[in-house]
Parts: structure tokens; C-alpha cells; sequence
């Protein structure tokens, strides 16, 4: 254990999965000039508020035009920008933890090549697979789903991401059987550049299928070690809610909480703060899942007024001293062409509740900043990513 290390302080980070500010410097290399998620869904829902969030100074972040600026801001904000080579939640992640990528997932935008699905359906006894394309998967359940049950075969498909995703009917293909098909989809897939495969199981009937929350994610293990690690290693308890054990393999996550919705995420995040001390790590995925890549401004901007409806409660929750930071992985502007990620900006809002506010933390040159300061809070040594903790206490 470090000699200063203090595993029984409090850090809460929250993941707005996908909300961006818009367009990061790079993003003419992502075909995604002009996004800007939380600005584009501001503009196309009238009477759009975020108080709280404004409150602590969402509005005075470089760039955030949506929400008005407030004189006092009751935390530190600022923005950062992505270094990874990816747009993807993994990428995003990992870079908060200070795992750098060295060279970018591969994604496979014209469907997965012969050789890998020769070998997949061979391994798994099945000939032939659907879809291989890329798109949204409710969309492709409901165009492919009905030949899928009459034939057997999974339904097999892509995005932006770098993703091999299998969708199968529960009635029809158990979940065990679905998880094992996945299982060996990994071992083909992975090697060649895929980052994870994914479980989408769903119930019902043509055309109102719904997908449902045995969806498994099998993701490759970080290359490098996660920030999360070094604070086990001090004798910090990281407790992940949501999807964050999955998206680091489970490295660096002493306990995880699964969710099955942002109500439920941020209720588990509350009952955590009230219960438990060490690092809390929530990433709340409707956004992004429910809203974002199913291009509907009108939902994300409900779900975003309903977090925003929240926040007192789990300020409340803190106690004096504990780190609240609150951030995004990527940007999914809902009204963007396609049904993918955006590459943008993500806004870092942070403060220990009872120090200092009101610090433009400006534009962070690297989502590691998040991992450092929140390494640093807990006294662990920690060699990625610039703290900001001093602009903090
Ligand atoms: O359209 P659905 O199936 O929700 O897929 C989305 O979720 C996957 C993983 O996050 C990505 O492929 C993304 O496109
Ligand atoms: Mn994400
Ligand atoms: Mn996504």
C-alpha cells in the first residue's frame, strides 16, 4: 500500500453514456462534423432544462451553448477531448483509467469476412448465418428476426463500433446457447481486431420484438493495467454499477452492481454512497442505448431532465469531502445522420463537496485527466493522465 493512500475516503464517477458537446477537433476523421449531442438535443426539444446540472456550471464549459452560463458555479467544469483512435464506450473507458491504446480497434463496416464466418458457424453447427451488415439492433431483429426463427440461424451484426454482435429469439435459442455461441465468436474475432462480442437476446412477437437484459457483453481485457487496479492495490474498494465491469473486464473492479435502467443505476449509485466507502464507478447506458442510437431527441432529452431531477438527491447523499465527478464517454447525437456514435467533446463536471467551486478546469487534452484526479484523491500513485485535484480542494 502507498504511504499515503486513504482507502476510506468516497470518489463517485458518473458516465452520461454519449453525452457529448460537440464536435471534437478530430472529428472530420469520424465523418461527424457538426454533431453536437446535448446542443442539438437542446435545439429540438423547446423548453429543454438541465437546472442542476446547470447549476454547476454545464452551461460555462467552453462551447456549451445549450444551457445558459450561471454567475457562481456550484462545481469545477471544464470539457476533454479523446486521444484513443476510437469512438466506442471501450475506447472511452479505458482512457479514463489510463489504459492508452497503441493501435484502434477494427471495425468492419461492409459485414465480417467469409474466413470468420465460415469458421464461426462451423465451431457453433450451424449453416449459414443472417444480416452481417452493419446496423441498429432493433431495426435488424424486427427485418430479420422471423427468418431467423424459422431457420435457426443467429443473426449476426455490426456497427461503427467495433463490434460482433449475435441476436437470437429467447424462445428459440436458450441464453446459455446464446452465450456460447458468443463465447466462440470471441475466440474468432477478437484476434482480428474486434473489441467485444455481444449477447442480444430478445422475446415477443413480429413486429414488436424487445430486447432484454440478458444482453452479455464479452470484451477483451485491457492491455495495460486500469487506474482501478493501483487502488485495489491500496486498499480502495471499486465498486462498478452498471455496465463498468464489463467494459474493463472486470480489472480493477473489486464488486459490481448490474442495472437494468438509469433509474435503477442511479438508485443503486445512491444506496452505494449511503452504504459504502472506496471508489463508486457508474455508467448509465440508456442515453445512449435507449435514445442516442435509436436517433430520438425527445427521449434522450427526457432521460437527460430526469437525471437532472436526480442530481440533488445524490448530492444530498455525499458527504463533506467526498469527489463527485460527472463526465461522458463519447457523443450519439440523436439527430446525426446514421445511428452511431459522434466523436466530440464530453463534459468533466467535478467537485469535493464543501471545497472549492467555480474552477474552469478547461479543455483537458485527454480523458486520463479523470483517472489521474481521482488516483491522486485516494493518495495513489498513478503515472497517467494530468490531476486536476489542486483546482479541486
Ligand atoms: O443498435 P444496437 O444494437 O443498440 O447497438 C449499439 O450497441 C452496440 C454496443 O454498444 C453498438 O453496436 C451500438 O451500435
Ligand atoms: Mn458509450
Ligand atoms: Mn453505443
Amino acid at each position: 500500500m502507498s504511504n499515503s493512500a486513504n482507502p476510506k475516503k468516497r470518489a463517485v464517477l458518473i458516465v452520461l453514456d454519449s453525452v457529448g458537446i460537440g464536435e471534437a477537433p478530430d472529428a472530420a476523421d469520424f465523418n461527424d462534423v457538426g454533431a453536437n449531442t446535448l446542443g442539438h438535443i437542446a435545439e429540438s426539444n423547446a423548453g429543454f432544462s438541465m437546472p442542476n446540472m446547470r447549476s454547476l456550471g454545464l452551461g460555462n464549459i467552453e462551447g456549451v451553448c445549450a444551457i445558459e452560463a450561471v454567475d457562481e458555479p456550484c462545481a469545477n467544469f471544464g470539457r476533454m477531448q479523446e486521444i484513443a483512435p476510437g469512438k466506442d464506450t471501450t475506447s472511452g473507458h479505458w482512457e479514463f483509467a489510463g489504459v492508452l491504446m497503441d493501435k484502434p480497434f477494427l471495425t468492419f463496416p461492409d459485414g465480417f469476412p467469409d474466413d470468420i464466418l465460415t469458421e464461426f458457424c462451423e465451431k457453433i453447427g450451424v449453416d449459414g448465418v443472417l444480416g452481417n451488415v452493419p446496423e441498429s439492433g432493433t431495426v435488424i431483429i424486427e427485418r430479420l428476426g422471423r427468418e431467423h426463427i424459422e431457420t435457426g440461424k443467429p443473426i449476426v451484426y455490426t456497427s461503427a463500433d467495433p463490434v460482433f454482435q449475435i441476436a437470437a429469439h429467447e424462445d428459440h435459442v436458450s441464453v446459455e446457447q446464446l452465450y456460447e455461441w458468443c463465447e466462440a465468436a470471441y475466440e474468432i474475432v477478437t484476434p482480428r481486431g474486434v473489441s467485444r462480442v455481444i449477447a442480444r437476446p430478445f422475446v415477443g412477437e413480429w413486429p414488436n420484438y424487445k430486447r432484454t437484459a440478458n444482453r452479455h457483453d464479452f470484451a477483451v481485457p485491457p492491455p495495460s493495467a486500469t487506474m482501478m487496479e493501483a487502488l485495489e492495490d491500496a486498499g480502495v474498494h471499486v465498486t462498478g454499477v452498471g455496465k463498468i465491469s464489463d467494459i474493463y473486464a472486470g480489472h480493477g473492479i473489486t464488486s459490481s452492481l448490474k442495472t437494468k435502467s438509469n433509474d435503477h443505476g442511479v438508485e443503486t449509485t445512491l444506496q452505494c454512497i449511503r452504504e459504502r466507502d472506496g471508489f463508486i464507478f457508474t455508467n448509465l447506458v440508456d442515453f445512449d442505448s435507449k435514445y442516442g442510437h435509436r436517433r430520438d431527441p425527445k427521449g434522450y432529452a427526457e432521460a437527460l431532465e430526469r437525471f437532472d431531477s436526480q442530481l440533488p438527491e445524490i448530492i444530498d447523499a455525499l458527504e463533506d469531502g467526498d469527489l463527485l465527478m460527472i463526465t461522458a464517454d463519447h457523443g450519439n447525437d440523436p439527430t446525426y445522420r446514421g445511428t452511431d456514435h459522434t466523436r466530440e467533446y464530453v463534459p468533466i463536471i467535478a467537485f469535493i463537496k464543501g471545497a472549492t467551486y467555480g474552477n474552469d478546469l478547461g479543455t483537458r487534452p485527454c480523458f486520463s485527466d479523470v483517472g489521474a484526479t481521482v488516483a491522486d484523491y485516494f493518495g495513489v500513485e498513478w503515472k497517467v493522465g494530468e490531476s486536476f485535484l489542486d483546482r479541486l480542494i
